[in-house]
């Protein structure tokens, strides 16, 4: 593959419009966010003994909003699995697009990732979403995107950072470079 051809260096853009933990304190988000039962039943589904909500003042829990034109792009997260909530579905678009088990952690399959962003994967599927839909998936190796929204309602959706550690934290650099701010 020549270098310029190499999947992780395209240029995307993207627009987020997130709020953070910490501004929406007492919030049914967070409530349900923190709920034991739901903590449980997520521990149970991925098959670990436990699992924790995250210390972390901004990342534990996020509410994301697309608007009309606004997209995110295939990208793998950073953690093992994402536990998200639609709050709000857009008239038309917003789908959640994903690509199972794309990567592996010890093969970056760099080609398959350059298959997929050249739109010739046919095993890429939509998981279609209502408000009210829990989506628990591998995000770290499964690729994943929403597609454009349309229309003038907004896509919102909570997302959920739960690990099997407690007092899971971000470092100030992270928070910096997630959110703009540390606090
Ligand atoms: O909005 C979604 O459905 C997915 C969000 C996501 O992939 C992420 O925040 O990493
Ligand atoms: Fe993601």
């Amino acid at each position: 593959m020549p270098p310029a051809a190499h999947p992780a260096l395209r240029k995307v853009e993207t627009i987020s419009h997130t709020v953070c933990a910490d501004q929406i304190p007492g919030s049914i988000v967070l409530s349900i966010y923190e709920y034991e039962p739901l903590v449980r039943f997520l521990a149970a589904a991925m098959g670990k003994p436990q699992l924790h909500v995250m210390q972390d003042p901004l990342a534990r829990a996020n509410v994301m909003g697309y608007r009309a034109g606004e997209a995110l792009n295939w990208h793998f997260d950073r953690s093992e699995f994402t536990t998200t909530l639609l709050l709000q579905a857009p008239e038309f678009g917003g789908d959640f697009e994903y690509r199972t088990d794309l990567r592996s952690d010890d093969d970056p399959n760099y080609d398959g990732v350059a298959r997929l962003l050249d739109g010739r994967d046919l095993e890429a599927k939509i998981l279609r979403m209502k408000a009210g839909t829990l989506n628990v998936f591998r995000g770290k190796n499964t690729a994943h995107r929403v597609t454009t929204v349309e229309g003038e309602r907004e896509r919102m959706i909570a997302v959920f950072s739960y690990y099997e550690r407690p007092g899971v934290m971000f470092t100030e650099e992270e928070r910096i470079g997630f959110y703009g701010r540390a606090a």
